[in-house]
């Protein structure tokens, strides 16, 4: 598979994107109504890639960890109400050399998925500070939403469940525990994501506001036991 990992370094800067970004744009031409960017962000080796990879092609990247250079970005068309959403998600490298690569494209997302590791503490603990982050540079009416990764590493767990959802209910962001190994919640993730923007692209006056909470509980089981999301 050649999603990882490479794309820009800091010394190419953004041009060395944009020919990426037109490479691949001539490239997809499959129908969509509305097009939307998410990024996805949190510590190096959380899981975004594999998150994408996952949503992406229902694929689990296992073995050696690559850490992702700069940045990239895969499309994916879902289907809400009979309307073609594009997702164009970017993924960003967690590592802090790059962050001055990837504050840069925050401005342009109107959502974004921010990860850390159920397994490891300082993923957890470093939230707060992409929070800060994201305040900083990303647009003030972005879409957030928290996500614990590795939720299939059950034996190696030192982030409860409960602990997720206090943060992510003290920032007012919706929250899920997902697994890029097994899938469990990964598709609801980003369909919870299209759902709440397509709703605020489109909304009509006289429609009941999209409440992605209740969403989210509303799918979870369907999610994980019939792949029926609607
Ligand atoms: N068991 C398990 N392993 C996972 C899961 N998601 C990712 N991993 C593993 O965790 C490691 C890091 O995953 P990546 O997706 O490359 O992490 P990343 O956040 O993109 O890292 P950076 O590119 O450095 O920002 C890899 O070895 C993956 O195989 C998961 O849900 N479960």
């Amino acid at each position: 598979m050649s999603i990882k990992k490479v794309s820009l370094t800091d010394n190419e800067g953004k041009n060395g994107t944009s020919r990426n970004v037109l490479e691949r744009c001539a490239s997809v031409n499959e129908y969509f109504d509305i097009s939307f960017k998410v990024m996805l962000l949190g510590d190096s080796a959380v899981g975004k890639t594999c998150i994408l990879v996952r949503f992406k092609d229902g694929a689990f990247l296992g073995g050696n960890f690559i850490a992702t250079v700069g940045i990239d970005f895969r499309n994916k068309v879902v289907t809400v109400d009979n309307m073609k959403v594009k997702l164009q998600i970017w993924d960003t490298a967690g590592q802090e050399r790059f962050r001055s690569v990837t504050h840069a494209y925050y401005r342009d997302a109107q959502a974004l998925l921010l990860l850390y590791d159920i397994t490891r503490k300082s993923s957890f603990d470093n939230i707060r500070a992409w929070l800060t982050e994201i305040h900083e540079y990303a647009q003030k009416d972005v879409v957030i939403m928290l996500l614990g990764n590795k939720s299939d590493m059950a034996a190696e767990r030192v982030i409860k469940h409960e602990d997720g959802q206090k943060l992510a209910k003290e920032y007012g962001v919706p929250f899920m525990e997902t697994s890029a190994k097994t899938g469990v919640n990964v598709e609801l993730a980003f369909h919870a994501i299209a759902r709440e923007l397509k709703h605020r692209a489109a909304e009509q006056p006289h429609e009941p506001k999209f409440q992605i909470h209740d969403y989210i509980e509303s799918q979870k089981e369907k999610s994980t036991c019939c792949g029926g999301l609607m």
